[in-house]
């Protein structure tokens, strides 16, 4: 089995490669992104109506990243934004700003995300940190409800990486693609059962430094 790694690892891995070794944030979200958006067309996947259901963290970051690269290959992508784009991280600022170049629509309406033939899931990945309620509940619940397929990004939404645990909400994907390792809580029951078909992309982040030839 390949290895599986906690929330904590993976921070701190991501945090040395950019800080140590010296790759920029927004190279390993487009490898992200490249990697998810390669799972979605080798998939059997209904593309006419595809949403991005993204917050401001990193990981809406990387949808915000696949649905651009779905635009340029000309499928009809829209954005539903969660959270206020002010507090975005810098990285997921600068994907918005990409997406806005790109007029990549923005829409509010939850039941677009209901009318969908695909979600892509970027609420929350590693960062989750708390029960979720309000309108990122909603968002989920509309995932959930829907009858598209579901390709969630490094994590379902709503499940804790380290236990599997549901944190009062979780979005269930058909597929999830997850960076660098597998993650340990999505090893358990639960995580089995919201993850799907579980991707591991390489986007060159390593446990170990020059030794990815030993993954
Ligand atoms: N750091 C990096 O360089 C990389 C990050 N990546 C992506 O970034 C993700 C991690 O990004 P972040 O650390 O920004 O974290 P997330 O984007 O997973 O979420 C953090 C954000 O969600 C908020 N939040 C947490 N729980 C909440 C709740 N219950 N209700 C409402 N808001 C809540 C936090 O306040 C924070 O704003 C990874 O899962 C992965 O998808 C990848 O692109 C690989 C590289
Ligand atoms: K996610």
């Amino acid at each position: 089995m390949s290895k599986a790694i906690t929330i904590a690892e993976a921070q701190r891995y991501d945090a040395h490669t950019i800080n140590e070794i010296g790759i920029p944030a927004l190279v390993l979200m487009e490898r992200a992104a490249l990697a998810t958006f390669n799972n979605i067309l080798n998939d059997d996947f209904d593309l006419s109506r595809i949403v991005v259901v993204a917050a401001t963290g990193n990981n809406g970051g990387d949808g915000i990243a696949v649905a651009r690269l779905l635009k340029i290959r000309g499928l009809n992508v829209e954005i539903y934004l969660l959270g206020n784009p002010d507090n975005a991280t810098p990285q997921t600022k600068q994907q918005l700003k990409i997406a806005d170049y790109y007029s990549i629509p923005r829409i509010t309406d939850l039941n677009r995300i209901v009318n969908a033939t695909l979600i892509v899931d970027a609420i929350f990945g590693v960062g989750l940190s708390r029960l979720i309620t309000g309108k990122f509940a909603d968002a989920i619940n509309a995932i959930n409800a829907a009858d598209a397929k579901t390709v969630a990004i490094d994590v379902p939404s709503g499940i804790n990486a380290d236990t599997g645990d549901v944190l009062g909400v979780a979005v269930v994907a058909d597929s999830t693609t997850t960076m660098a390792y597998n993650k340990v809580g999505l090893l358990t029951t639960s995580g089995k059962q919201h993850s799907g078909t579980i991707h591991v992309a390489d986007i060159g982040i390593y446990a170990q430094d020059r030794l990815e030839h030993a993954r």
